[in-house]
């Protein structure tokens, strides 16, 4: 079996922080949003959790997961980074279900779920998505265009309550949920449609 598909190794009590994506393909915005997760929220490990597809997507254009993985390892070359396709092996696409199964089987780890805040846009859309509210902490980004649609999103108003100031986002792994934090700095536009569509034009 191909070591990426199993759970990382991780000691109990680490902060975990869970970074969903396509990464078809992955960019250095998606480095930044790991870089800023690892820093700001103080975390011993970030795994990079790359999809066996979205739910929410076409998969038409979407590159085998093995190629998504040796270009995520690529860009996440850091000792505290992690690349895994672990819900190819658990069988989950949905993260509501990803989280309730990780949770279970890794109860002394401290997960926090990170997102870019077009993901907080349409949060509302996901399977149990307040489920996912209340299984762990949330970190979400910045990404440009998406800051107001974000903050004004269903999710963030039916949560106003339960958000960290962002000053405070290292005590955010560990924190009962719900609970989540909006992280604002530096900024990177990079898409991976519009990558896909220069190659494409090439
Ligand atoms: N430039 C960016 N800045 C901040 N967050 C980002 C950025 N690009 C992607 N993300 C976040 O990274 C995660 C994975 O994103 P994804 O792989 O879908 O990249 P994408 O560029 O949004 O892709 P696509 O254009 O195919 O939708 C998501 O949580 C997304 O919100
Ligand atoms: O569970 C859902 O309903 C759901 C809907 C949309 C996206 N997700 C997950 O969100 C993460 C980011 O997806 P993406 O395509 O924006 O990179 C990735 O882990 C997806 O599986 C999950």
């Amino acid at each position: 079996m191909d070591p990426r598909l199993a759970i990382p190794h991780a000691e109990p009590g680490n902060r975990i922080g869970l970074f969903g994506g396509s990464f078809n393909p992955p960019h250095s915005g998606h480095r930044l949003v790991a870089d800023i997760a690892l820093a700001r929220l103080g975390l011993d490990r970030l795994w990079w959790l790359v999809t066996p597809g979205n739910p929410l997507k076409d998969h038409s254009e979407l590159a085998p997961l093995a190629r998504r993985l040796d270009a995520v390892e690529a860009i996440a070359r850091h000792p505290r980074m992690v690349v895994t396709a672990l819900e190819t092996q658990l069988g989950t696409a949905y993260s509501a279900r990803t989280l309730a199964r990780l949770t279970q089987l890794r109860p002394r780890l401290n997960f926090v779920w990170v997102m870019g805040a077009d993901n907080l846009a349409g949060f509302h859309r996901w399977q149990d998505w307040r489920g996912i509210f209340a299984r762990v902490p949330i970190a979400v980004v910045d990404r440009p265009g998406a800051t107001l649609p974000a903050l004004a999103s269903p999710a963030a108003q039916s949560f106003a309550g339960n958000r960290l100031d962002e000053a405070d986002a290292r005590l955010l792994p560990g924190m009962a949920p719900p609970a989540w934090t909006f992280l604002t700095g530096p900024r990177d536009a990079s898409s991976s449609t519009r990558i896909r569509a220069l190659a494409r034009d090439r």
